[in-house]
């Protein structure tokens, strides 16, 4: 009973805090409040939406804003960018306050709080048995939101991509994609040549790390893991001190790095509080065209045409539903879901991976203060209005201040198969007030594992596997948008994805025998999770017991609409990005991953962006377009040249040729 006041006082200290420290912002960052150097909402400008735009991007997140960007480069092309949330909060800036950005509460209105089914051999210490999927609902999606890691995966991932027969993608094609968006402000990395230097994306060390993060390295180092400054660079074997997408100490978004700077072009017109209910298509003869799209803004319906192509970057759980609800997707289970069939495309939502963890584990730091940690997060918020502008642990990531890639039985040093997230807090570490119920922790787990030793000095140590095994799918709920589809991501549904779990936990168990980690006296949380109760807390299956109890999701599904050669039926996009069997419509988001990369998410998918980029204006240049885009059983053929369409005010097309306005585009522009 006086825990679980102790937790309520505690949550309204904290809101209480958010709220007085928003107010401050202005006062201590006003550079900060320059509302003039943020995107804006089209009308809320004062602009009329126009009927018809050259490319239609749907969601602005890490992909969303990149193309945004990069195709209204061209003063020619007029882009509408459609966003469903709205524009990004002050507190989105601040790394501490990462944990509020989602979860219910403090970040409801800017995280959509998707959570996946029951899920049978895991979850088991989560509300319902459900994983909670946060996702970025504002200007820059899930890089608004997210843990601002900067994390490019590994070579092998891409190769391997390009092994599938995808051309293109291999990883010295893409490298260059990953340093054009960088701008690398760590100055030893300047001159390396896997980091690009002045890209919009700003990346930095963390301006605040918490006292225990050179004995994480050095724990490491006695048990042969290298320190190692790079895991981008050579090799990405080691432990790293973490990199973010930081400007100066603060978040940097996609929306901060690729949105703000474009903001004031003329012809990018970027519409928030805008959701996508269904991408508009037309068949021709056998040839579908999708044509533009329908949102609905503050209750009114509109439709947007799009001259030349529809492109959705809705992200991995959106994307796919997005093409389900227009009729493009799996036959059958769209007629189940009663959605008129226009294209049938099976593999709309499968292929489903996501990065799994086993949390929970929290070391006891004998030491008092040596990880600050439990004294910072309860006092971040204060400290957050105190330390603003200063530095301090508002600068600070509490959840990963070091990045383990370490190699286990199954693979070899060059291909790391685990991810260490090192943080100097735990559960034990807000005493329940935020962290363990935005991860579902019921509270009976919570009273157990966690209340004896609430706001003691204690660490964690959680092992990602990089490599799932495990496959799901998202499908319809119903026909709209405005449902939740159902999200499947079967965590741990093969032994291997557990084994490899259980050899993370376990190298992370060692860790804290090594004589650093002895010598701040750090000992295991002898609590057992309830369902595990019957085990030895140091055998394989008391580890395996507890990923399936405190499964925990990264954050990085992918794979839903993913590439793949024209043989290949389950492929939703080919290596132009370009949805099969439709023209003028392509996918660019995370979920045209075929393979989760070896790392964090954030990096890859604005590295499919940039890439995307480039081959939709090479497209544009085609004076034909060839219909690859067709399904695999269907030969590739020419289609009628796409037009140059442009802002027809001005008559310019961007390589002089002379201006076609898609016939079907004034059709439909004069019945609206
Ligand atoms: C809590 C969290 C922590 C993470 N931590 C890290 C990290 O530290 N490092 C890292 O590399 N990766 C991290 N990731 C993963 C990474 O952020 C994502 O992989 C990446 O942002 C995905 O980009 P995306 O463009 O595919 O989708 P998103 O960035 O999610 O963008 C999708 C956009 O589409 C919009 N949208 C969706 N549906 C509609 C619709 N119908 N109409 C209009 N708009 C719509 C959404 O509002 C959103 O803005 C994290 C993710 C989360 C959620």
């Amino acid at each position: 009973m006086l825990g679980w006041l102790q937790t309520l006082l505690l949550r309204w200290f904290i809101v209480a805090f958010v709220s007085f420290n928003t107010l401050l912002i202005p006062w201590l960052r006003p550079d900060l409040v320059v509302q003039h150097e943020r995107p804006q909402d089209v009308q809320a400008a004062g602009l009329d939406l126009r009927d018809v735009y050259d490319y239609i991007v749907v969601g602005s997140g890490s992909a969303g804003s990149v193309l945004a960007n990069r195709l209204s480069e061209n003063a020619s092309v007029s882009v509408l960018l459609v966003e469903a949330g709205g524009g990004e909060s002050l507190r989105s800036e601040v790394p501490a306050a990462f944990i509020t950005m989602s979860g219910p509460g403090y970040g409801a209105a800017e995280d959509w709080a998707f959570e996946t089914e029951p899920q049978a051999g895991s979850c088991g210490a989560l509300h319902g048995c459900r994983s909670q999927w946060p996702r970025g609902k504002l200007l820059g999606g899930s890089s608004a939101i997210n843990g601002m890691l900067y994390i490019r995966g590994n070579r092998r991932d891409y190769d391997g991509w390009r092994d599938m027969g995808l051309s293109g993608w291999g990883y010295d094609d893409v490298l260059p994609y990953f340093k054009k968006s960088e701008d690398m402000r760590i100055p030893e990395l300047q001159d390396s040549p896997y980091h690009g230097v002045g890209g919009p994306l700003t990346v930095e060390h963390y301006k605040h790390y918490a006292g225990i993060t050179e004995d994480f390295l050095a724990a490491g180092r006695e048990l042969g893991v290298p320190t190692n400054e790079d895991v981008n660079g050579e090799s990405q074997f080691g432990f790293m001190k973490s990199h973010g997408t930081l400007r100066e100490g603060l978040r940097c978004s996609t929306a901060k790095a690729f949105l703000r700077p474009a903001a004031k072009r003329p012809n990018l017109h970027i519409t928030m509080d805008s959701t996508v209910l269904k991408v508009l298509t037309e068949r021709e003869d056998d040839v579908v065209q999708a044509t533009g799209v329908e949102f609905v803004k503050h209750g009114q319906v509109h439709r947007v045409l799009a001259a030349r192509e529809v492109i959705l970057s809705a992200g991995a759980v959106q994307s796919p539903q997005l093409l389900m609800v227009s009729g493009i997707g799996p036959a059958e289970h769209l007629k189940q879901v009663g959605v008129p069939v226009v294209v049938d495309l099976p593999g709309v939502g499968e292929n489903l991976q996501d990065h799994v963890g086993a949390a929970g584990t929290a070391y006891l730091v004998g030491v008092p203060g040596k990880t600050s940690a439990a004294l910072e997060i309860a006092s971040f918020e204060s400290a957050y209005g105190l330390t603003y502008g200063l530095g301090g642990p508002s600068f600070g990531w509490t959840f990963g201040e070091v990045m383990g890639f370490i190699a286990s039985k199954f693979s070899d040093p060059a291909y790391p198969d685990l991810q260490l997230f090192l943080a100097s807090a735990s559960d034990a570490t807000d005493a329940g007030a935020i962290h363990a119920r935005a991860m579902g922790l019921t509270p009976e787990v919570f009273e157990t594992m966690y209340r004896p030793v609430a706001f003691q000095d204690t660490y964690s140590c959680v092992p990602q596997i990089l490599r799932p095994e495990s496959r799901g799918h998202i499908r319809l709920r119903s026909a709209s948008m405005l449902d939740p589809p159902v999200i499947q991501p079967n965590y741990l549904s093969t032994q291997r994805d557990v084994d490899l779990l259980v050899e993370g936990e376990k190298f992370c168990r060692r860790l804290l025998e090594t004589k650093t980690m002895q010598a701040l006296n750090v000992t295991l949380n002898p609590r057992k999770f309830p369902a595990c109760s019957h085990l030895d807390i140091l055998s394989d299956e008391y580890v395996a017991c507890q990923a399936r109890q405190y499964t925990m999701t990264i954050y990085h599904p992918v794979g839903t609409c993913r590439m793949g050669r024209p043989d290949d039926a389950q492929a939703v996009v080919d290596e132009r990005l370009r949805v099969r069997g439709v023209r003028g419509l392509r996918v660019v988001d995370a979920s045209v991953m075929p393979t989760v990369p070896s790392g964090n998410t954030n990096a890859p998918t604005i590295m499919v962006a940039e890439k995307a980029a480039d081959l939709i204006k090479e497209d544009a240049l085609q004076p034909e377009v060839v219909l690859l885009g067709e399904l695999g059983d269907r030969p590739a053929r020419a289609a009628k040249a796409t037009q140059c369409v442009s802002d027809n005010r001005s008559g310019q097309c961007p390589e002089g040729r002379p201006t076609r306005t898609s016939r079907r585009a004034n059709e439909r522009a004069e019945e609206l």
